[in-house]
């Protein structure tokens, strides 16, 4: 049960065993009571409003602390369609297909795990036997950074809330209390006779008292107890026992019932589907045991594809179809994969549009420009290109279309990039089958992320607008996604026409043939894209927290997005699973008393789909808050799609990545570490452009963020394909590298919020921002113009780099000085140096902060690091110094040059105000 906000010291329960974790704690209470989505009523629902009064989990029955709560009689507004259907007829979290080998395994696994977490299991048999042995032997230790030391408090003799001794007050009758006996009470109450030695006793006890209580009093108001009060609830949990319980504590079984929810049926944002799992959200947030459950609803522009509103057809010379293309594909799991969304654009352009066919490759810049020079015309023409290339957003192959002229973009999954030339398709491998379409967003995320008519502020009801047309992100021509199955068809009807594909341009569609380019006498293409589109469109994020005992203003946040294209078992619910299953163990921990010093915050995303709305819109809406008290953000989406470690973000979480690392083993790799897997490799945290929800937090409040993901070759990524089956027979059997990460992020979070330093990597920023900058002099170099001043120069970059690797020599001095007071007070912190502390963690997590530019990027002022944001021009990939960059790709010169100065002085002042 969570506790009140007021209500944050307890008498500390030791942590639950394994044992008692997995098979007693919130696995086995809740697993009956969890959440069943309306998706229980099955086909019955189907064209009804999930939303009724029958709803089971209605806001009658579960009271919202949300700020904007949607009462369970009120629909979703906008986009019905498609509806949702049920699978889940075994519950949340049963484990349908579990053999008896599978629990033998399991057994195993967990004795295996019992014998390295260490635990003294003396007294096994005993009631209490796991939490008190627990309980004694947690002192008050806290983690310095090498485990080195124990803080030293004087311990307190808890009473232990959730168990009994048997030998105390409880178990005694009434008046045997204390082996008292009436008589001994009875002449310790009888008032002594005045002038009796006795008086003087008791007026001198009362004076002891009153001098003890004066020297209490004062103790108090010194603050020193307050100090150590705070934390000491926290404290009698061993830091070292907590991080081996969190990462024993997960478990896979968990994760794939989690994930099996929630790929049940269809959730586009802000649909119906999206909405129940909302509620489902929200509701498993409170069952774990989250604090402040909050859902968090923002209004903001969203298309839906119509029944009938899509068609993609050759017309014959009457100007009749001869042939329609299926758009959608085969059902790839039929009931148990829920409904199928319809294929279709995220953002895109309504219109009906008809023009000869072209084929384009890739549909990048150059490749358009090709056409042009191999005397192709593409005004008026419908484009046809394949997913992937470089760069690879969907969204830039159609806005480049736009700027050539066409009339609309056609853009299909080419089996040489992305099918049986590769590999296995799905279901039965990584790559996407013949009929598999992957649908996703043509908004263009880095010119404006977020809600498209809001850039800048948060979508709130009542705020003020852009139209559609006048959003920079939205592109001015329709679009589809297609099958090779059906591209197949249009590229065999462009044979003959225009002229053989350059070299490089044939893909891996089969029975083509030569492929040629077509031209202005090809086939004449329909594409026809009339969609619902609604500019104030519902989306609902859901948030909950464990308030931290030290600074609960200070936050950790972990992000996932809930709204998915089609079941989304990769994209983004390996991803949900693993947060979920992190929430429940820590819901557990948290019941049994455990705090960290910081507010872990976990939330669940609406709209990343379309451009990453809903965490750009709570970034907007809370920017201040976020930055003065947002140390760091961890992003999960597409966490699990194989067994390979990637690690993008800001280089302060560079030397925390490569010591957690170290503590886990891969058992799929004989329990080699992911750190020996990672430098086999050559791992290296990679830049973070844009993609998924961190982008908002890195890009425009400055919080030091990190993706982190398991890759595979490939995934049927946003296609009906992307089925809980998938991710159980091929993406990721037995749920490994989603354990695997639950025990990574676990621990990066518990060293962030938990440790008494924040340990981020202040010397890594410095080296890298010394890389950066040699580049970006290289690339200088590099580019020709006219109009580059012959003495342009990055020197003032250097200039500030060279202060700032002084300003965080000087700063990290601090931590030294701290830790050497510590070892000399044996693990005692006074009142006032704990607050240095404090102080010297929040100019540590300012630093990225105060490497923003209010001004932002030239023409994406959203985008406010000096440091990092997303190509203009490859949304996917990071950039380095973009302003700069962007500034001289426009051959600006001379603004280029004063923004080297205004980003010198800005990375000197970061560095200042370190050490001021
Ligand atoms: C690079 C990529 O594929 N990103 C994934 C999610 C991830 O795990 O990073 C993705 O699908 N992102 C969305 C972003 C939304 C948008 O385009 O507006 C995508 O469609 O690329």
């Amino acid at each position: 049960m969570a506790p009140a906000s007021d209500q944050r010291y307890y008498p500390a329960p030791p942590i639950p065993s394994y044992d008692e974790a997995v098979a007693g704690g919130s696995w086995q209470q809740r697993q009956h009571d969890y959440p069943h989505s309306p998706v229980e009523y099955g086909r019955a629902a189907e064209g009804q409003s999930l939303l009724t009064s029958r709803h089971p989990f209605s806001s009658s029955s579960s009271p919202s602390t949300s700020n904007q709560h949607v009462g369970s009689g009120r629909r979703p507004g906008g986009y019905r369609a498609p509806t949702v259907e049920t699978d889940d007829e075994g519950g949340l979290l049963s484990s349908d297909s579990e053999t008896d080998s599978d629990t033998d395994a399991e057994a195993d696994h967990v004795r295996r795990e019992m014998q390295e977490m260490d635990i003294d299991d003396s007294g096994v048999h005993g009631e209490a036997r796991g939490r008190s042995t627990w309980g004694k032997r947690i002192g008050f230790s806290l983690s310095l950074p090498q485990w080195r030391w124990r803080w030293r408090l004087p311990r307190i003799p808890f009473g232990r809330g959730r168990t009994t001794t048997g030998s105390g007050a409880e178990g005694a009758e009434p008046g045997q209390a204390s082996g008292n006996s009436d008589n001994s009470r009875a002449s310790w109450l009888a008032f002594p006779s005045l002038g009796s030695a006795a008086l003087f006793l008791i007026v001198g006890r009362v004076l002891a008292i009153l001098l003890v209580m004066g020297f209490l009093y004062l103790l108090f108001a010194s603050d020193l107890f307050t100090n150590m009060a705070r934390r000491m609830n926290n404290n009698m949990f061993d830091p070292i026992k907590v991080r081996n319980h969190v990462k024993m504590s997960i478990d896979p079984r968990s994760i794939r019932g989690l994930m099996q929810h929630y790929t049940g049926y269809a959730h586009i944002a802000g649909t119906e589907g999206d909405f129940a799992l909302a509620e489902d959200t929200e509701l498993m947030f409170r069952r774990f045991g989250l604090e402040d459950v909050t859902r968090d609803t923002y209004y903001v522009y969203l298309n839906y594809p119509k029944e009938g509103g899509r068609a993609v057809e050759i017309l014959g010379g009457d100007g009749k179809p001869t042939w329609s293309a299926k758009l959608e594909e085969d059902d790839p799991g039929g009931e148990k994969a829920g409904h199928q969304t319809m294929a279709f654009h995220g953002h895109s352009k309504s219109g009906d549009v008809s023009g000869p066919l072209l084929y384009a490759n890739y549909g990048t810049k150059d490749d358009y420009r090709r056409l042009k020079e191999l005397g192709i015309d593409t005004q008026g023409a419908i484009a046809l290109v394949r997913y992937g290339g470089q760069p690879s957003d969907r969204a830039l192959k159609v806005k480049e279309a736009e700027k050539a002229g066409f009339a609309g973009c056609l853009i299909y999954s080419d089996p040489a990039d992305d099918g049986f030339v590769k590999g296995d398709t799905a279901p039965n491998g990584p790559y996407m089958p013949a009929d598999g379409v992957q649908r996703g967003a043509v908004s263009l995320m880095s010119y404006v992320v977020g809600d498209v008519l809001t850039p800048g502020w948060g979508s709130r009801q009542d705020q003020p607008r852009l139209k559609p047309e006048e959003s920079p992100a939205l592109p001015k021509i329709p679009s589809l996604p297609l099958a090779w199955r059906d591209a197949q068809i249009l590229l065999q009807h462009i044979k003959e026409y225009g002229v053989k594909v350059p070299e490089g341009w044939a893909g891996g569609v089969p029975d083509i043939g030569q492929w040629w380019t077509g031209n202005s006498t090809s086939p004449t293409v329909r594409l026809k894209n009339e969609q619902d589109e609604v500019t104030k469109q519902p989306i609902w994020n859901v948030y909950g927290k464990i308030i931290g005992v030290e600074q609960p203003e200070k936050r950790i946040i972990i992000g996932n997005h809930r709204d998915s294209w089609g079941p989304g078992a990769a994209d983004p619910h390996s991803g949900t699973a693993v947060m979920l299953e992190l929430i429940r163990i820590f819901g557990d921990l948290l019941a049994d008393g455990w705090r960290p010093l910081r507010t872990i915050e976990f939330m669940s995303w609406d709209g990343e789909e379309y451009n990453l709305i809903g965490s750009t819109e709570y970034v907007e809406q809370n920017d201040e808050l976020l930055r003065n008290d947002g140390f760091a953000y961890i992003n999960l989406d597409t966490a699990v799609t194989g067994s390979v470690l990637h690690a993008a973000g800001s280089p302060m979480f560079n030397r925390l990545l490569l010591e957690v690392l170290n503590d886990i083993q891969d058992p799929v790799f004989n329990g080699t570490s992911l750190r020996s897997r990672w430098d086999d490799r050559h791992g290296e945290l990679e830049g973070l452009g844009a993609g998924s929800d961190y982008v908002a937090f890195q890009d425009i409040v400055g919080m030091s963020s990190l993706d982190l993901h398991f890759d595979g070759p490939a995934y049927p990524a946003h296609s009906s394909y992307e089925t809980f089956d998938w991710m159980d027979q091929v993406g990721d059997p037995g749920f490994v590298y989603h354990t695997l990460l639950g025990q990574l992020v676990g621990r990066l979070i518990l060293e962030l919020a938990d440790r008494p330093i924040l340990p981020f990597d202040m010397a890594h920023y410095s080296n890298s921002l010394g890389k950066w900058i040699s580049e970006l002099e290289a690339w200088v170099g590099e580019q020709k113009s006219d109009k580059k001043p012959a003495g342009f120069s990055v020197q003032p970059l250097k200039d500030a780099h060279h202060d700032i690797v002084t300003s965080i020599r000087e700063f990290n001095k601090w931590e030294l000085s701290w830790e050497g007071s510590i070892i000399s007070s044996g693990g005692f912190e006074p009142a006032g140096l704990g607050r240095k502390r404090c102080e010297y963690n929040a100019r540590m997590a300012r630093f990225e902060t105060d490497l923003l530019d209010e001004a932002g990027i030239p023409n994406r002022t959203q985008f406010k690091h000096v440091v990092f944001g997303p190509q203009l021009e490859s949304s996917y990939d990071e950039e380095y110094f973009p302003s700069i960059r962007d500034t001289i790709r426009a051959d600006e010169w001379e603004a280029a040059g004063i923004l080297v100065e205004r980003v010198a002085n800005i990375i000197k002042n970061a560095g200042r105000r370190l050490i001021e």
